[in-house]
């Protein structure tokens, strides 16, 4: 296996929250609407998009099932926007985030998400592209369009290893 074994951290609000944040039916962020008929769990993520001509879109992806053990060799951020993911399909999956460093992705952390909960990448955070797991899974995504590249992507040097997802 390459580099570094990864371990795999459960998703809670606190640990992601220097990435981001997680999208999931809070209590502490509901509130009744539509005479009392609808719970609304309320902004579970913070949108952004800069740029002239910028506008947020909403896709969906569908994800081909990463194999394990699964190499991280790269990560990738959005310098103009936030980027949501939401799973679609009720199976879970992994976010993989790092800390930015000097401009360099730091240690690469990986969250297990259940299949109802998705995460919100801030701006600018750095993540590694859609992580399935276990079947081709389709996911919400509200990103950034606009007109500045808004890609951004390093190699690592010495990649590291998921070394097979515990998820249930
Ligand atoms: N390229 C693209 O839209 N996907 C990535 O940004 C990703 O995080 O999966
Ligand atoms: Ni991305």
């Amino acid at each position: 296996m390459s580099g570094l074994v990864l371990p795999i951290e459960p998703l809670t609000a606190g640990a992601f929250a220097p990435f981001g944040s997680v999208i999931e039916a809070d209590p502490k962020t509901m509130r009744l609407i539509n005479g009392g008929t609808t719970e609304r769990f309320h902004a579970l993520g913070k949108t952004e998009a800069a740029g002239e001509d910028a506008r947020i879109v909403i896709n969906i992806f569908r994800g081909q099932p990463r194999l394990f053990p699964y190499v991280v060799d790269m990560m990738e951020r959005h310098p103009w926007g936030s980027q949501s993911f939401i799973p679609l399909d009720n199976r879970s999956w992994l976010a993989v985030v790092a800390q930015d460093e000097d401009g360099q992705p730091g240690r690469p952390r990986v969250f297990a998400c259940s299949g109802r909960q998705g995460v919100h990448y801030g701006r600018n955070v750095w993540h590694h592209p859609l992580v399935a797991v276990g079947a081709v899974s389709d996911f919400l995504v509200v990103d950034r369009e606009g007109s500045e590249h808004n890609l951004e992507e390093i190699f690592f040097e010495t990649p590291f290893t998921i070394a097979a997802s515990s998820l249930s």
